[in-house]
């Protein structure tokens, strides 16, 4: 059996990623801190509670399981609070990962799949976004994840360390299974927190800004599935098992919706309105992100299933009614 370390498997996006992992035959190993996991999302592998920052549990893990991969999820991801605490996320995300390429390197694993973002892009008015693009970030979020993009370079030339880096636009959606879902304390993200405006739980969604230069004044984002976007991080290992070599794939639609269309979709798939207010702009928002990239499609034949508004919204809305993982 092969095993395959994922760091952040608590999480979101790393709890789906070793959900399918699991089906496609890899066992998947979750090394996480719970800084905003949560155990009961390690269903399918083993579990290691330790944090990146930790050199001597990293070595442990990889002396333990001996991972032909790694699928690098851990960082911390809010927007607002890197804007606020650029030191927590420079030190998390960017030493954190460092010591996690030492690790690998000292333990001779050198395959990497790492969730990159395309805040690493900023905010460029009108540019086609796509791998060769400049990356301009707008905050200490962005900019570490750029730092830790540029370390996998200099590891890959010196130790022949080969890295898949996926550039993800939005993620959102759910297990359509409802088994793991999106569930972070505090929310942040949009389409969860408009789910709990619809469900009742809040009073109101805020959107943050209606003076972008938009069509209608709120920002544009690429939304995509989260199994879409695992299954595009397993044809990603695969890649690297293949020996294809270090690559970056943005990974959206290429479609953007903005935040008035989110909350109109929201309405239709739930048939709930959404109590809404208006406030100011949040800092370090982009006015839109889209992807303007075929290259997972035409590289990794990556072609995705369930990224429409319609299934994101309504596979989100059934996991919250399951009642998250505060059953
Ligand atoms: N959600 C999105 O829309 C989105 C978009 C672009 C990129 N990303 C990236 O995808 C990755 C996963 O995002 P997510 O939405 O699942 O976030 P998440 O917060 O749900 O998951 C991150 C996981 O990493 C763990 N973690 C953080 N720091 C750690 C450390 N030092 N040591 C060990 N574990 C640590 C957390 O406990 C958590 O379980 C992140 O790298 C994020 O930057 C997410
Ligand atoms: O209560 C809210 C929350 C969000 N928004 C807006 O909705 C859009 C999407 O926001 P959010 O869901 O917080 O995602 P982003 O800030 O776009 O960031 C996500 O997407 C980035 C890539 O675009 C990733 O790098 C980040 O990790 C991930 O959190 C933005 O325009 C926000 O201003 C609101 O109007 N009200």
């Amino acid at each position: 059996m092969k095993h395959v370390l994922v760091t952040g498997g608590a999480g979101y996006i790393g709890s789906h990623a070793c959900k399918l992992l699991a089906r496609r035959g890899y066992v998947p190993v979750t090394f996480d801190n719970l800084v905003t996991g949560w155990s009961d999302a390690v269903k399918f592998g083993p579990f290691v509670q330790g944090d990146l920052l930790d050199r001597a549990a990293l070595e442990a893990v990889f002396a333990r399981y001996a991972p032909v991969a790694v699928m690098h999820f851990a960082a911390l991801s809010q927007v607002g609070e890197a804007t606020r605490e650029p030191g927590r996320y420079w030190r998390n995300n960017m030493a954190g990962s460092l010591n996690l390429v030492e690790a690998m390197v000292e333990a001779g694993c050198t395959a990497l799949v790492l969730s990159s973002t395309c805040a690493t892009y900023g905010d460029q008015d009108g540019v086609v976004l796509d791998e060769t693009s400049a990356q301009m970030p707008l905050n200490a979020y962005g900019a570490s994840k750029r730092a830790v993009e540029d370390m996998l370079r200099d590891f890959g030339a010196s130790h022949g360390l080969e890295s898949v880096v996926f550039r993800y636009f939005n993620v959102a959606g759910a297990d359509p299974e409802a088994e793991i879902g999106e569930w972070h304390m505090p929310e942040t993200h949009l389409i969860p927190l408009m789910i709990e405006a619809a469900a009742g739980a809040r009073a109101a969604l805020t959107v943050h800004g209606t003076d972008y230069p938009t069509p209608d004044g709120t920002c544009v984002r690429d939304y995509v599935h989260v199994m879409d976007l695992v299954d595009a991080h397993i044809r990603g290992l695969e890649w690297l098992l293949g020996g294809r070599g270090s690559r970056v794939f943005n990974l959206g639609t290429g479609t953007g919706f903005s935040v008035r269309e989110v909350i109109a979709a929201c309405k239709v798939a739930t048939g709930c309105d959404v109590p809404c207010s208006f406030g100011p702009r949040r800092a370090g928002d982009a006015a839109a992100l889209v992807s303007g990239s075929r290259r997972a499609a035409a590289e990794l034949g990556w072609s995705p299933q369930r990224s429409t508004l319609r299934d994101m919204i309504s596979d989100s809305w059934r996991w919250y009614r399951t009642g998250g993982y505060s059953r």
